[in-house]
Formats: C-alpha cells, sequence, structure tokens
C-alpha cells in the first residue's frame, strides 16, 4: 500500500503542525516510464486554488502526486513534512483510484468511517440535497454524473483540512454543478480543484487559480484576472503570466476591448 491514498489516511503518526498549515513545491517534477509528466512545478499555497489547462498537460497527475501516488523529485512539504515522509489524515482526494476498498458505496463509507474519520451522516446528508441513492450501488455501477458526486462527497465528508479535487462538475446538471459549487466552497481550507468549467469559473471570481501546461504550473492569478484577460503571442511587458507553450512565448495579458478569456479557449487552441 506504499504511496497510496491507504497510506496516507492511516492514523498512525500525524506529524502535523496545525500553526504553520501550508502545501509548498519546490522543483517537483514526475517522471512516468520515462516520461517527463511534471516539470519543476514551484508553488506555495494555504488556501485552495483552481488549476486550469488542456487535456494531458499533466493536472491529474499533478493532483494525484500531491496525494501520494507516486514518487516524485523535489520537494513536495505539507506543514512543513515532506510529502514522502508522512501519514497524512486530513488530505482528501476524489480520485476514484483511492476508493477501489469496496463493492458498494456504503461499505466505502464505512471503511472510510473508520480510517478517515467520514462522516456518515453528512455524507447521506449530501446525497439527499443531490437527490440520489447511492449506497446499495457498486460505485462502477454510478452513471458518469453520480460519479463525480459520489467521490466527491466521500473526499469532503471526513471534513478535510487539505482537498485535492479533480474535475467535481464534470456531467453535472446545472442544479449539482451549483450544490457542488457550494460544497468546494464550504469543505477544505487549501488544496487543488482541477477543472475544464470555464462557465463555472465565474462563480469563483475571487479564487486564485494556476494553468497548467505541457506539465509546468503558471500562476497563481486571481480568477478575476484571468477572466479578463485574453493570451497574445510574445513576451509583453505588464502581462499577467508569462507562458511557453513548446518553443513559442505567450503573455496573458488584461484584455481592454472587453473581450473575454472564455473567447480564448484558445489558450486550448495553441497546445
Ligand atoms: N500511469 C501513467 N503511465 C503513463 N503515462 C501517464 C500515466 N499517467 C499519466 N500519464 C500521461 O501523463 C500526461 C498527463 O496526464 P494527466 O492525466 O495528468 O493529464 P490532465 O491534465 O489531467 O488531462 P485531462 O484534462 O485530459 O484530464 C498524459 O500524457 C498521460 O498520458
Amino acid at each position: 500500500m506504499k504511496g497510496t491514498i491507504f497510506e496516507l489516511t492511516c492514523p498512525l503518526i500525524l506529524k502535523v503542525s496545525i500553526l504553520n498549515h501550508m502545501i509548498e513545491a519546490n522543483n517537483l517534477s514526475l517522471e512516468i516510464r520515462g516520461k517527463i509528466i511534471l516539470k519543476n512545478i514551484n508553488f506555495r499555497l494555504n488556501n485552495k486554488a483552481l488549476i486550469l489547462g488542456p487535456n494531458g498537460s499533466g493536472k491529474t497527475t499533478l493532483l494525484k502526486t500531491l496525494s501520494g501516488f507516486y514518487r516524485y523529485k523535489g520537494s513536495v512539504k505539507i506543514d512543513g513534512n515532506e510529502l514522502k515522509d508522512i501519514n497524512y489524515i486530513s488530505l482528501s482526494t476524489n480520485i476514484p483510484d483511492a476508493y477501489y476498498i469496496a463493492m458498494k458505496v456504503k461499505d466505502i463509507l464505512s471503511i472510510l468511517s473508520e480510517i478517515k474519520g467520514c462522516k456518515k451522516d453528512l455524507f447521506e446528508s449530501m446525497m439527499k440535497e443531490v437527490n440520489i441513492n447511492p449506497l446499495d450501488k457498486n460505485p462502477f455501477s454510478l452513471s458518469m454524473g453520480e460519479k463525480t458526486i459520489v467521490f466527491t462527497a466521500l473526499a469532503l465528508s471526513s471534513e478535510p483540512k487539505i482537498v485535492m479535487i479533480d474535475e467535481p462538475f464534470e456531467n453535472l446538471d446545472k442544479n449539482r454543478k451549483n450544490i457542488m459549487m457550494k460544497w468546494l466552497n464550504k469543505y477544505g481550507k487549501e488544496g487543488f480543484i482541477v477543472t475544464h468549467d470555464l462557465e463555472m469559473l465565474k462563480n469563483f471570481q475571487e479564487w486564485n487559480m494556476y494553468l497548467m501546461i505541457e506539465g509546468k504550473l503558471y500562476g497563481p492569478i486571481t480568477v478575476k484576472e484571468f477572466l479578463s484577460s485574453k493570451l497574445v503571442e510574445g513576451n509583453k511587458e505588464g502581462s499577467i503570466l508569462k507562458i511557453e507553450i513548446g518553443e513559442r512565448k505567450y503573455s496573458l495579458v488584461s484584455s481592454k476591448d472587453n473581450s473575454s478569456i472564455l473567447d480564448i479557449n484558445n489558450i486550448y487552441d495553441y497546445v
């Protein structure tokens, strides 16, 4: 079980300083089967932030790495302790691999309430809120949207301090997206939330965010700044972010002509 969520959630040793909570990466790199997936990533995080980026840029791999799934190069410190060295009960992810541990959702919930302090009542009230009843179902028989809801609620129902949430809006209808947004605001103090949902971004204006492109992490900037910016070619002075895509340089600059970044789904056109 080394390097899995089980290691992270096992409450044997909890070397956590509550005073200094922060997630910090210095020169974090990851190679899988000879391919470099994460390139020299640096950040300091003491709240929740969003990550956006095109398919295959490394977002999920970053969350998995920060959840203890991979042996990385460089440093990831949580509350000053190197991630490789800690058993960390307060970190939660909705990455499904963490939940391949039982037959039915209610069994997963029981196991997680034992090892991680998931609150059954809270999980069940969350399910009522979204009007689904997954407890007697095998998680793999759930619809795509139900999977998103169930795994995210499992991650959040321990009321964790740190959250690593991958695409929480995927396959959700509008009403349930709004409920999910409320959950994401309420649970977790620090961590990353990965999304492709540019429409939902409007609801997170005050949050920080990062862009992930070709294994590199750019940011932080605020969602508000991002939404009123555009991507232009070259190295522009006063830009909000300087981005490299392949050999080319781009700048994220404030948009004076009121064009919204939502037009620049074009970030995705460049890669
Ligand atoms: N276990 C693995 N073995 C080999 N390659 C991997 C593995 N995990 C991820 N990759 C590769 O790493 C790259 C980044 O994948 P990752 O899933 O992190 O991307 P992503 O940004 O989350 O993409 P998406 O937006 O499509 O979910 C991809 O090229 C993927 O094929």
